[in-house]
């Protein structure tokens, strides 16, 4: 699928690392990460199960401290930041979680009410109102908003969990696995929502996938994580141009018939 080219500052680093390093215990997880996530870019970080796409992710977040390196988050350096400063960082940062974490005892609206009433005390009834209504006309989703998770779809969860975190207007969205365990009609339609949140809240985004229609329809640059370093990176054409025994096998898995 074709994509129109966002708005990408390469002069800006939203997210920059330098020299990350992580182990646990023998384990060698990450070696000598190094990266750039620019001010309005798509990043898809592709890579085997196992291979510490999560754990850059919770590093990236502060939930997992590195070995080694420098993590830059929106100008803080999150290793050294105090636990106010970095829940502070987090509000700025919006997580799309693999299973969308919705509170299944409570409404859509409630599930879209909670982050906002938790964490911006000063907003009125009304804001809040319009708030729910605008995020969930974003994600295509205004005639859910009475509706308990569990009568949601697996594609509509995931789209109300986007929606949820889309509502503390994040400065940085993360996506994990976001079209696992989904049809390829659902794939498309949250690849689609994913470029479109981009264009419409002007989101600088890390994706992690498996699914190369998701890296490919979604990535304005590509890294691909093979024995803890970013062995590949470019556009989806570029990560795949070569005969690497490592690499091929992803495409092949994919697109050949
Ligand atoms: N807190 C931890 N303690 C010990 N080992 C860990 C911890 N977190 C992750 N690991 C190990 O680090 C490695 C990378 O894990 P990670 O979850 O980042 O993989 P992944 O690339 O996200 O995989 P998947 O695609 O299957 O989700 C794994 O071997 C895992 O067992």
């Amino acid at each position: 699928m074709k994509r129109i080219a966002s708005k990408i500052d390469r002069n800006k680093a939203v997210i920059s690392i330098r020299g990350l390093e992580k182990s646990f215990g023998d384990l060698d997880v990450l070696k000598n990460i190094n990266m750039d996530l620019h001010q309005g870019e798509n990043l898809v970080v592709l890579g085997r199960s196992g291979t510490g796409k999560s754990v850059l992710i919770k590093i990236i977040s502060g939930l997992l401290k590195p070995d080694t390196g420098q993590v830059t988050v929106l100008g803080r350096e999150v290793d050294r930041l105090s636990t106010a400063e970095l829940r502070e960082l987090r509000q700025k940062i919006g997580f799309s979680f693999q299973h969308s974490a919705l509170y299944d005892s409570m409404t859509v609206r409630e599930n879209l009410e909670f982050p906002l009433v938790r964490n911006m005390r000063h907003l009125k009834r009304k804001q809040i109102k319009q708030a729910i209504e605008e995020v969930l006309e974003a994600v295509g989703l205004s005639q859910a908003i009475n509706q308990m998770p569990s009568e949601l779809s697996g594609g509509q969860k995931k789209r109300i969990g986007i929606a949820r975190t889309l509502i503390m207007k994040p400065e940085i969205m993360l996506y994990d696995e976001p079209t696992a365990g989904l049809d390829p009609i659902t794939c498309t339609a949250i690849n689609a929502l994913i470029n479109e949140v981009q264009k419409r809240y002007n989101t600088s985004s890390i994706i992690i996938t498996h699914d190369l229609t998701c890296a490919k329809s979604t990535g304005d640059r590509i890294v691909m994580l093979l024995d803890g370093k970013f062995q590949r990176e470019g556009t989806f054409e570029e990560v795949f141009d070569t005969t690497d025994e490592r690499v091929k096998p992803f495409y092949d898995y994919n697109f050949t018939e």
